[in-house]
């Protein structure tokens, strides 16, 4: 689900926001004019919430009841679905051919955030969709796993003490009917003139049983989740696994199209809402029907059908009354939480900018604004409290109104003699005990919605294919130093249809060289290492190394044959010590200092104040670009992979360092294949070969001086070049990264 809206386009471009879904009264369209700012989120895999924060500031341009399939026209639609709504909303941009059985279809198309107009085209029925059976399946695999006996019998031990927990439970209420009918009768026969000391006695013991089965009821609940806590933890922790791994699975262009922050957040709302489903099933929804159960068919045999059919009428208005207020309220609470990210953000972009503020004496519009957002927040707030009141007296009022009938009921049967004193005060306590936990259902029905929502996210995650995976077949690539070929075959390659970066490339490396690849930028120098990691397909033609086509190779054994120094070297935000560590856990710590001081690194380290303990900071910001890429130099080296890969590894480093790093590499090059992407044509010069890429293809090849000798060639324009202003071919990085 490649994004096809750049981070360009979303500052750059405006867009529209197709809000639709079924209303009352049929389907409606919104049509809003949305600011680009929205966009930033827009990766997000749950979108819904900034959607809602961000429509703020954006400008309703049109409203209309029925679509017009021409505004529609060439737009690109982007789905996503309104957090907590019926409605689901829609991105588009100026591109696509739409018909609006396609716009209905995509419409009800449910799960998926963002699609692409690649996908967006595919999107037909057949499409797998993660329904809530699909999720319930999913979750049962976890908390009953067929590998794992252990964990099945804790949930049959929990749900036997969920069953006890409701019968002693249950109990209570009738223990305390049998101690009033013992008092009861006690109290006639002593107006009588004798009363056996025996009843007296006995009410006293039932009373202590009384207590004892409340006792027990909560004992028995709390072990319940105890022994609970361990399955759904268990489950939480392979499922946040699952996905972590399915994510370092997935290929190189899903990750280049997802922010990582969204991504991390998928798995933790989705595992969150894993436990609270778990958790609202196992001491909530299940207990309580099963107490419902037991009460209304215990109040049947002992009472009457009556008092069966009054607790369950009861219940079910309950549910209807509690489930319909809570989806109307749910909107308050969500401006709420808007009008607070909104205060929020204000206030700190505010102090942020303490210093233009005053520039400008902009104090008193700075706090209306802020006092703008507090108003909403507010306003939200009061309703969210005074809804809440409302859906609080309604259920009491139901279950009040239910327990009145159900006592005046049963009073009239005691004057009939068919019921007892006991009868009503264990009616009372039945109804009375069912209402307790009913008293969440509002916040239960809405907390288990949303987390569906977040796991459905998740699992949608879970169905997506990497493009790139081992064939059935794999085998391990079978290679040594000895016979590390690299040869590509005709290889077409392109990221962008009608835009080729090769065109019918070939070329082989021999054993053992170490050539050379240069090229503008744009000609897809760094491209040819993304294949041959197999981070992408070529589009046709082959690459092997040696001998062996990689794409019928194991893709753990191809990438653990090439070792790479990137232009870019991300540290771990961890110690010096792991993070050249991070190149061979396997490897000790006197072969980490080794390659340490082959890439010129160890004298520096040295200096810091932990040496080989210092923390690198955040994604290596302690360390300057020198240093980091000395770090993917020991790396790679203690990597030690028959296939080294230099993307361009001294561009970062001054012309002393370079120097010194060259000396390093030239030894750890040694007798193994390398490519070297080099945009300081010095650097190269003792490359046994330089391979010269223009216009998809291979221009030419040769030796350093060979490719000088012919003035004409591509290779000594960019010489002279570099040599005439003293720069790189490349000098503009930025630019070269992009290729
Ligand atoms: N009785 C109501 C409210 C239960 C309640 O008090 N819920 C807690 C959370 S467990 C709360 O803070 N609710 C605030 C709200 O719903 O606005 C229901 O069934 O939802």
């Amino acid at each position: 689900m490649a994004s096809l809206v750049s981070r360009r386009d979303c500052i750059t471009r405006k867009f529209s926001v197709l809000f639709c879904g079924h209303h009352r009264y049929g389907f409606d369209y919104r049509i809003y004019q949305l600011t680009p700012v929205l966009f930033h989120y827009y990766h997000s895999p749950d979108p819904r919430l900034y959607i809602s924060s961000r429509l703020l500031y954006t400008r309703s341009t049109k409203s209309k009841r029925h679509l017009d399939e021409n505004v529609f026209r060439n737009q690109l639609l982007l789905p996503l679905q309104v957090k907590g709504y019926k409605t689901k909303t829609y991105f588009k941009s100026i591109k696509d051919n739409l018909s609006l059985s396609q716009i209905k279809r995509w419409c009800f198309h449910p799960g998926t955030s963002v699609l692409s107009r690649e996908t967006l085209g595919k999107v037909t029925p057949d499409n797998k969709q993660i329904t809530s059976k699909d999720m319930i399946n999913a979750m049962l695999q976890y908390i009953w796993p067929k590998d794992d006996p252990l964990v099945r019998v804790r949930v049959c031990t929990a749900m036997s003490l969920l069953v006890g927990a409701k019968l002693l439970n249950v109990s209570v209420p009738f223990l305390f009917k049998y101690a009033v009918d013992d008092l009861n009768s006690y109290l006639n026969l002593l107006s009588m003139g004798s009363a056996p000391e025996a009843i007296a006695t006995s009410a006293t013991a039932i009373l202590i049983g009384y207590g004892i089965a409340r006792a027990g009821a909560a004992g028995f609940n709390e072990l319940r989740n105890a022994v609970f806590a361990r399955v759904a933890q268990h489950s939480i922790r392979k499922i946040a696994r699952n996905v972590f791994v399915h994510l370092h699975n997935q290929d190189l262009s899903f990750h280049l199209s997802r922010q990582t922050g969204a991504l991390s957040k998928t798995i933790d709302r989705g595992s969150r809402g894993i436990n609270f489903v778990l958790s609202a099933m196992v001491f909530n929804v299940v207990p309580t029907v099963f107490e419902l159960a037991l009460v209304s068919s215990l109040l049947g045999l002992k009472c009457g059908l009556i008092y069966s059919f009054l607790s369950l009428s009861c219940v079910g208005i309950y549910a209807a009354f509690t489930l319909a207020v809570t989806q109307w309220r749910t909107k308050f609470r969500v401006y709420m939480n808007q009008a607070e990210n909104e205060a929020g953000n204000k206030a700190i972009d505010s102090l942020i900018n303490y210093e233009t503020v005053k520039y400008f004496n902009n104090e008193k519009y700075e706090a209306e604004r802020y006092n703008s957002s507090l108003l909403k927040y507010e306003s939200a707030s009061l309703k969210t409290s005074t809804s809440l009141a409302m859906l609080n007296f309604g259920q009491n009022a139901i279950f009040s109104g239910a327990i009145a009938i159900a006592m005046v009921c049963a009073a009239k049967e005691i004057v009939n003699g068919s019921l007892t004193v006991g009868d009503l005060v264990m009616i009372n306590g039945l109804l009375f005990q069912l209402s307790v936990p009913l008293g969440f259902l509002g916040s239960v029905y809405r907390e288990v919605r949303q987390a569906l929502i977040d796991m459905q996210t998740m699992f949608t995650l879970m169905t997506r294919e990497s493009s790139i995976k081992n064939s059935p077949n794999a085998k391990p690539l079978i290679i040594s130093r000895e016979n590390a070929s690299i040869e590509f075959r005709n290889v077409c390659f392109q990221y962008i249809k009608g835009k080729p970066i090769f065109d019918n490339l070939s070329f082989t490396i021999v054993p053992g060289r170490k050539v050379a690849i240069v090229g503008g930028s744009g000609t897809g120098k760094s491209t040819l290492i993304r294949l041959l990691f197999r981070f992408f397909e070529p589009n046709s033609g082959s690459i092997f190394i040696a001998g062996q086509n990689i794409k019928d190779v194991d893709l753990e054994s191809l990438r653990r044959s090439i070792a790479i120094v990137p232009q870019d070297s991300v540290l771990f935000h961890d110690t010096i010590m792991y993070n050249l560590h991070y190149g061979n856990m396997e490897a000790t710590e006197d072969d980490v200092i080794i390659a340490s001081k082959m890439a010129n690194l160890h004298n520096s380290v040295m200096t810091w104040p932990m040496e080989y303990q210092t923390q690198v900071g955040e994604r290596g910001l302690k360390l300057s670009g020198g240093e980091k890429q000395r770090v993917a130099i020991a790396r790679a080296i203690l990597k030690a992979s028959p296939i080294l890969v230099f993307d361009e590894a001294t561009s970062s480093l001054d012309s002393i360092t370079e120097h010194n790093i060259l000396d390093a590499l030239r030894t750890a090059t040694e007798d193994r294949t390398s490519i070297c992407i080099a945009h300081r044509l010095s650097t190269i010069m003792d490359a046994t070969e330089i391979l010269v890429l223009d216009k998809g293809r291979l221009a030419e090849r040769g030796t350093h001086w060979s490719l000088l000798s012919d003035p004409k060639s591509l290779y000594s324009k960019m010489w002279e070049i570099q040599h005439a202003s003293g720069k790189d071919i490349n000098n503009n990085k930025k630019e070269n990264k992009k290729s």
